[in-house]
């Protein structure tokens, strides 16, 4: 099986190197989208984005759009926003196999997510979706991490258990895709309130709460789009959700913290949810569903309001049962 990993960013460079690791007598191809930044990773032997991280020989970085037609299975690992581009751009040669969307993301376009968004431009590939608590470092690393494998074909779905799997990297399957994706979209917008929390001195019971209460509401938008309970319970809900909101390894976490202590944020980092706490406000008002937590945090990634006078609106709220 020929594997193909889109986008040379952190996470797609960490899987690679995972896969790669794993059976040196397997190529795994690592797709650029320039000639510029293929040069770069063949002179350097490792991604700007993982630096220190150095590629096995089996991992090759290509800018070749042959790549993506040879590959058997394709890994998505571009940011959520960049996808649907990039479905759209390559839709050509992308068909008739499996795309396993890496990113967490709603598209804020569409609304859709990832596995939509694939249904959508490739309607002749199979969707699935990789996804649930691990940072790129880690997986790059070594260190043992578990994740969920998504695809409704539970064929195709255990056979890319069993190819993504590594000795370190476990995947668990499951064939709720909704669940799975909506999970981790949904997980960047509660870090970035979690974040935007401790970096305003409010306290680590403030956290519990919002961790606690927002978890309800990636539920409550996730039942009512389909998806089943034991998914957010699973890696893809609560395991990421916990993972984001606690370690300040995460970038949507260091986001909220630079909100929440009045200073601007490192530039030019993947923040995954400011882009989708507006998607997942503007989908919540389509289901008609409440979603205070993520309502607030679009706010204050658009500069609407402050950590402090948005903790006071959620603490005003009217009182209600659990
Ligand atoms: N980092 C992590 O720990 C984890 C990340 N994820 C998810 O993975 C996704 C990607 O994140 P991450 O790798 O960290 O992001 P990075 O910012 O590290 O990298 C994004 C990469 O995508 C590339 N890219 C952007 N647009 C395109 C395009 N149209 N075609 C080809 N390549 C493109 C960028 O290329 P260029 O440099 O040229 O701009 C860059 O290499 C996100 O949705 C994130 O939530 C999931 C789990 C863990
Ligand atoms: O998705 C992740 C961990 O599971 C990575 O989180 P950040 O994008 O916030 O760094």
């Amino acid at each position: 099986m020929t594997i193909c990993v889109v986008g040379a960013g952190a996470f797609g460079t960490a899987l690679a190197v995972t896969i790669a690791r794993a059976d040196p007598q397997r190529a795994v191809q690592l797709w650029v989208r320039d000639i510029t930044a293929e040069t770069t990773m063949n002179w350097t032997g490792e991604s700007p984005r993982l630096p220190g991280v150095k590629l096995p020989k089996n991992v090759h970085v290509t800018s070749l759009k042959e790549a993506l037609d040879q590959a058997s299975v394709i890994l998505l690992a571009v940011p959520a926003q960049a996808l649907r581009p990039f479905l759209i751009k390559h839709a050509a040669r992308l068909g008739g196999r499996p795309l396993v969307a890496c990113a967490k993301g709603i598209d804020l376009e569409t609304l859709d997510g990832p596995s939509a968004t694939i249904a959508a431009t490739v309607p002749d590939a199979i969707p699935a979706v990789l996804t649930g608590p691990s940072f790129a470092a880690d997986i790059a690393r070594g260190l043992p991490t578990a994740l969920t494998l998504a695809c409704a074909d539970e064929a195709v779905g255990e056979m890319l258990q069993a190819a993504l799997s590594t000795p370190t990297l476990r995947l668990y399957r499951t064939t709720d895709l909704r669940g799975a994706e909506l999970g981790g979209a949904l997980k960047n917008v509660m870090a970035i309130a979690c974040g935007a929390t401790i970096g305003a001195g409010f306290g680590d019971s403030a956290r519990a709460a919002l961790l606690t209460r927002g978890y309800a509401e990636m539920s409550r938008m996730a039942l009512a789009l389909g998806a089943r309970p034991e998914t957010l319970a699973g890696l893809s809900g609560l395991g990421d959700l916990v993972l984001t909101c606690t370690s300040a390894q995460s970038r949507n976490y260091r986001f909220g913290l630079a909100l929440g202590e009045s200073r601007a944020p490192d530039a030019g980092m993947t923040v995954e949810g400011v882009a989708t706490a507006s998607a997942a406000s503007a989908l919540a008002a389509r289901l008609g569903i409440e979603m205070p937590i993520t309502a607030t945090v679009a706010q204050l990634t658009r500069g609407e309001t402050t950590p402090a006078a948005a903790m006071q609106d959620l603490l005003a709220r009217p009182l209600k049962e659990e």
